[in-house]
This record gives structure tokens, sequence and C-alpha cells, in this order.
């Protein structure tokens, strides 16, 4: 047989070697990662018609699929196409044409395998699916996955009915409902996957035999398919309605429950339940709430691409080793640096180091990487660390003149370009940095607890930073795995400045005698994850006193909230505040009726939102978005409204 001449386009490029085989890369031009344009799918409509003729003549023995790119294979369709979109009348006649060209590779006569590495997701799983035979490197890279529901849709490409094909009802939708993405061993065991290597150059390889050996993928065993058959499927339904309510409502987050109306129409028959995806897919994407949800999917992205380039941080050094120090010195260390942790004495650094480990060995899976993350974690209560680290942060008690102190003695045993920086939360910046020779060093980390659930950090500016020292702190946070927001050096910074009137609002209400219990429902069902009240509970009534006070608020004398923080009555921690606590949780009674919710909510609400408005006037922020993703990852505040900003210039909040 004579090798065809490759043919290239702009996404792709195709060639068939002397055996008659073909090979098919994806290349997106102008980006880091494949993604499934219009465009991608029109050329791959020609490569595809292409297969067909020179299937028949015999000139082609089958096709490997991969990705030109070392990021992954394909990262889903390209949603900012849908952003530019203006009308949604075109697109059942777009996911159509999709579908059927997805059905003609299915339907190929020679066979078609994908090899797939690193990303795998949305509608590259789609397509790897509507492929004959998967192979998948097994490292830890691999991620596989249906992020849809995330972006407020589902899969709209066939990837609904091609799961649950593959995986049985009960798996295939679990992955599409959460948006989890699955380690490679993980999809090979859902049979999403069908052949595991240990590298990506063995993807060439396995997929040449896959294709000479005409291997093809086997199906759902009936013990998985009879959860979609008969009766059996309702009750399935009913049970992952129930799930779904417990973390989202339907009037916020439809995506979740029509995917699941999808399932319980059609979910014992895969080519019914793919067809029936367009009508169901529509709806949606016209929905406010996958407009606002693709902005905050934008937004956080928009974060990654701060911080100055090329920085490396290999040593930190944590000073303090309370609530919040060691928190951040361990998982500093578990994003893998080396870190020296500081305090007063051993006996205040032992319980850090045992909580750091709870942590590794809930996030990680090996003991050998448990025992690494500890070797990275070292007590050092001399202080021997501050002359090796890149990065030094201080979280000692808040008192401006022990941080001044601190930092007075460190100056001098810095290594140059190191980080110095503070995560006080409210005393001005530059009052800690005057004492300093060079004031400028000096930057706030500012994280949020539990440290190593809250994905935001707020880099603070103080009036003596260059854009160098900021740049810095927000490389530092993204190499840990945070969101870095930069703030200027203000009281309350950010998040703690728009919570506090939020939170002390509620409080008032309770204080005149209204249930708790109906103000924490009203804020959930206006979309926030938790209410005020268990939200003040869980921060810790001394710590919102004293933020409160320290921004002005007053906490009234002979005020339940004054009596509760005497009385040592803490909240969570203490497990009693204005709620009981048992095994972490709040202890409700239940909400008096209501059938406004959501209205008391946004009333609720509202002091939040203001205040982020003045936030963003004064320019403690830079822009509207960027407070928007801020507040929603410091507090939560209903990623489907897109941000307070958003919210309110919608008519939302
Ligand atoms: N707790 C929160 O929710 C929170 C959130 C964000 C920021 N912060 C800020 O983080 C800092 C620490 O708060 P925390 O809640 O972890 O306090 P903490 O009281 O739990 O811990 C402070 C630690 O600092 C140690 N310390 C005191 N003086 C020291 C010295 N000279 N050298 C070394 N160590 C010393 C103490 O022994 C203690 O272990 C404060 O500035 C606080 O404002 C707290």
């Amino acid at each position: 047989m004579i090798a065809t001449q490759a043919t290239e386009t702009r996404h792709w490029s195709f060639h068939t070697d002397l055996e008659g085989l073909g090979w098919l890369t994806i290349n997106t031009p102008n980006s880091p990662v494949n993604t499934l344009s219009r465009e991608a799918i029109m050329e791959l409509e020609t490569l595809v018609a292409r297969f067909e003729d020179l299937a028949n003549t015999r000139e082609l023995i089958g096709v490997v699929l991969l990705s030109g790119k070392d990021s992954g294979f394909i990262a889903g369709a390209d949603i900012s196409e849908f952003d530019a979109m203006s009308d949604f009348s075109v697109l059942p006649e777009a996911l159509k044409r999709t579908h059927a060209l997805f059905q003609r590779i299915e339907n190929l006569k020679i066979p078609i395998v994908a090899g797939i590495h690193g990303f795998c997701l949305g509608g590259g799983l789609e397509l790897a699916l509507a492929c004959h035979y998967r192979i998948a490197v097994n490292d830890d890279k691999t991620r596989i996955g249906f992020p849809e529901v995330k972006l407020g849709i589902f899969p709209g490409f066939g990837g609904t009915g091609r799961s649950i094909r593959q995986a049985g009802p009960v798996d295939a939708m679990g992955i599409m409902l959460t948006g989890r993405m699955l380690k490679a061993g993980a999809a090979r065991g859902m049979n999403l996957v069908d052949k595991l290597v240990r590298h990506r150059d063995m993807l060439r390889w396995e997929g040449r035999k896959a294709v000479l050996q005409k291997r093809k993928s086997s199906r759902a065993p009936l013990s998985k398919r009879v959860m979609a058959m008969g009766p059996l499927r309702g009750y399935v339904s009913t049970k992952m309605r129930e799930e779904a309510s417990k973390k989202a409502r339907p009037e916020h987050y439809p995506a979740p429950f029509a995917l699941i109306d999808l399932f319980e129409e059609h979910g014992n028959d895969w080519q019914a339940m793919s067809r029936g995806e367009i009508d169901g897919f529509v709806p949606l994407m016209g929905n406010e709430t996958a407009t606002n949800l693709r902005r905050v999917f934008f937004l956080s992205e928009g974060l990654k691409k701060q911080g100055a380039k090329g920085a490396k941080f290999a040593r930190v050094h944590v000073i303090g080793a309370g609530v919040m120090g060691g928190d951040i010195a361990a998982w500093c260390a578990l994003r893998g640096m080396s870190v020296t942790l500081q305090d007063l004495d051993m006996a205040r650094i032992t319980p850090a180091l045992e909580r750091g480990k709870k942590l590794f060995r809930k996030r990680l899976k090996k003991k050998r990487e448990v025992d690494a993350a500890m070797l990275r974690l070292e007590a050092d209560p001399e202080g021997k660390g501050v002359s090796r680290a890149d990065v030094i942060i201080e979280a000692v008690v808040e008192n401006l003149e022990i941080k001044r102190k601190i930092f007075g003695g460190l100056e001098d045993q810095l290594k140059p370009g190191a980080i110095l920086a503070t995560n006080t939360s409210s005393i001005e910046l530059e009052r800690i940095a005057e004492g300093l020779k060079d004031p400028a060093r000096l930057i706030g980390l500012h994280f949020f607890n539990p440290v190593a659930q809250l994905p935001l950090v707020e880099v603070i500016r103080s009036t003596f930073n260059s854009d160098a020292e900021i740049g810095k702190g927000a490389a530092f946070a993204l190499a840990i795995g945070k969101s870095p927001v930069v703030v200027k050096s203000a009281p309350g910074f950010l998040v703690n400045r728009v919570l506090m009137p939020y939170m002390l609002g509620a409080v008032e209400r309770v204080e005149r005698g209204e249930s708790k219990e109906l103000l924490d429902a009203a804020a959930v069902a206006f979309g926030m994850p938790m209410g005020p009240i268990e939200l003040m509970d869980t921060v810790g009534l001394d710590v919102g006193k004293s933020v409160a006070t320290e921004l002005g608020h007053s906490v009234p004398e002979g005020s339940k909230f004054a009596a509760l923080v005497a009385g040592g009555k803490l909240g969570r921690k203490s497990g009693e505040g204005f709620y009981k606590w048992v095994d972490g949780k709040a202890q409700k009674g239940p909400p008096p009726e209501r059938s406004d919710l959501a209205a008391l909510g946004r009333e609720l609400v509202k002091p939040l939102v203001d205040t982020t408005e003045i936030v963003v006037a004064e320019g403690v922020v830079a822009s509207a978005d960027l407070a928007d993703i801020g507040v929603i990852m410091g507090t939560g505040f209903a990623p489907f409204l897109g941000g307070p900003m958003r919210a309110r210039q919608n008519g939302k909040a």
C-alpha cells in the first residue's frame, strides 16, 4: 500500500502510513489546549468523509486519533463560542450536525481508536466515546469527565447516551451530575476507557495494535444496565433527584435536574437519550445560570493568568503555628514546598504538625506520599529556615507591636528577592511595614479559614509596594494552587468587608427576636452556601466580634452576641454559639413557614451587595469582575448569579 499525502487543516493533521493505518492528530491553533470549536468540527466532517471513501476502497485499515498537545487530548467544546452566539435558535441545527458526525464516526467500517493523555473532558470525551476503542495513559495528569453541569448545561454531543451505554446508568449519571474528573484507572474501572498504558509514547504502538486486531470496546454488562430498565429507572431517578436536591436547587441550577428528567424518560435506550439531549440542552444554554457560570469560569481562569512569570518557590517559612499559620504551612507542604514552621516553642508547633498529618492522609493516597509530605513540614522553633526561604509568611497573633518586632528581626536575614508576607486580617499593612528598612518588601497574603477548603488568597497591596512584589505574591498563591485576588490595603480588604455588614445585619434581626433558622434558610434559598448566623458560628463569635469592631461596627454591650462571646460560647469551635453544635453540625429547629423565603434572603444579602459596590467604587479591587470572582470565592456568594455586581446589574440582588 502507498502512503497517501498528508492532509493539514487548521485543527487536524492526517496521514496514512505504509500499512494503510491512518494517523489523525488534533492541534488547536493558538491555544494551550485542544477544543472542539465549530470550525474544528466542520474540518472533521471533511476528514470523516475521506475516511469513509478510503475505507470503501480499502486504502485505509483504521484510524488512530491522538492529540498533538502536551496539555492533553481535548478539553471540551469551545465555550467562548457560546458567548459569541447572539441567537441560540441556531443551536439545535449545530448540535444535530455534530450528532450526525459522531454517528458517522461510530458507523465507520474500519476501527477508529482514541489515544488519550491529559485532559479528556466534555466534548472531547464525547468524541472519544464515539470511537470504537479508547486507550488512556495511566498517570497523574490524565483527567476524564463531563464538567458540563458546572457550566449550567449537560453533555450535548451524544455523550449522555454513549456514557450510559459504556458505563451503565449509575456510574455515567454520577459523573455527569457531579462534573467530577476521573483519573485513568477510575475511568477504566467504569469502562469509559478500554486499555491503560504507562506513557504517552505507548499510545501509538497500542493504537496501532488495537486497529490491527480490530478491537472493540465492550458495553456495560446487564448487571449495570438493569438499573435503567423498567420501574428501576424511576426509582433510580428519584434517588438521584434526592441527592441532587441536597446540593442544589432546580431554580438555581436546572441542569442536573433536566439531566435526570432526560434519564427518566430515555435512560434505557442510549440512542433515544442522545437524541433527547438536544431538546433538553437548548433551554439550559439560554438560561441565565449558564451565562453566569461561564462568566465565573472565565473569571477564575483569568486569575490564573496573573503573577510574575518564572518566579520559583521551593522553600517557605511560616511564623506562628496557630490556626492559620499551622494550616498554611501544612497546605504549602501538601503542594510540594519544603516548609519550616516557627512558634515560641515546640509545644505550640506539635499540634500543627499533627493537623498537617491528618490533611496529608486525607489528600494523599499512598503512605510514601504522606511520609514525604511530613518530611517537607519541619518544626523550626529557632527560625533557622528564614535565611533559606523564598517566601516568609507571618501568622502570629493579631498585634501590631509583636508583628513589627518579628519583621524588624527578619529583614537582615532574608534571601534577596524573597517574599515577605503577613496574614494579618485587620492591621493596616503600612503600619507593619513602616518599621522596615525597605517597606516595599512587605505584602499581605490573606488566607481564609479553613485554609485547605477555601481557594481564595487576597494579595494585599500597600502604598509602598510596586507591581513586582505583588506579581510575585500572586505567582506564589498560584504555585500552591490558590486563586489570588489583588486588594488594596484597606480595612477588611474585600471579603471581610462585604461579609461583616451581611452577618451583623442578620445578627441584629436575631437580637430583635427573629428566628435564626428562618434567616439562615432564607439566605440559602437566595443562593448562599450557608446562612449568616450559621456562618458567624462557623467563623467564631470572638473572631467575628473583633473583625466587626475593627471595621467600625458596634457590638452593643448587653446584646446577645456580646453575652455569648463573654460566656465563651464562640460557635462551632466551642460547641455552642447562636446554635448548639454536635459533631460539626448546627442543631437547628424547623424554621417558621414563610412563602417568600428567597425574597427575605435577598433582603439579607443586600448589605453585602451594597458594600461590594462601595469597595469597587473606592478602587479597593481593580474591577467589578475581580470583585465578583473574589466575593464568590471568598464567601460562596451564589455563582449562578455571576457574583454580587453582576446580580445587581441583572436586577437579581
Ligand atoms: N483565624 C482566622 O480565621 C484568620 C483568618 C485570616 C487571617 N487571620 C490572621 O492570622 C493571624 C494568626 O491568627 P490565628 O487565628 O492563627 O491565631 P492563633 O492565636 O491561633 O495563632 C497565633 C500563633 O502565633 C504564635 N506567636 C505569638 N507570638 C509569636 C512570636 N513572637 N513568634 C512566633 N510565634 C508567635 C502563638 O504562639 C500562636 O501559636 C492573625 O494575624 C489573624 O488576624 C486569622
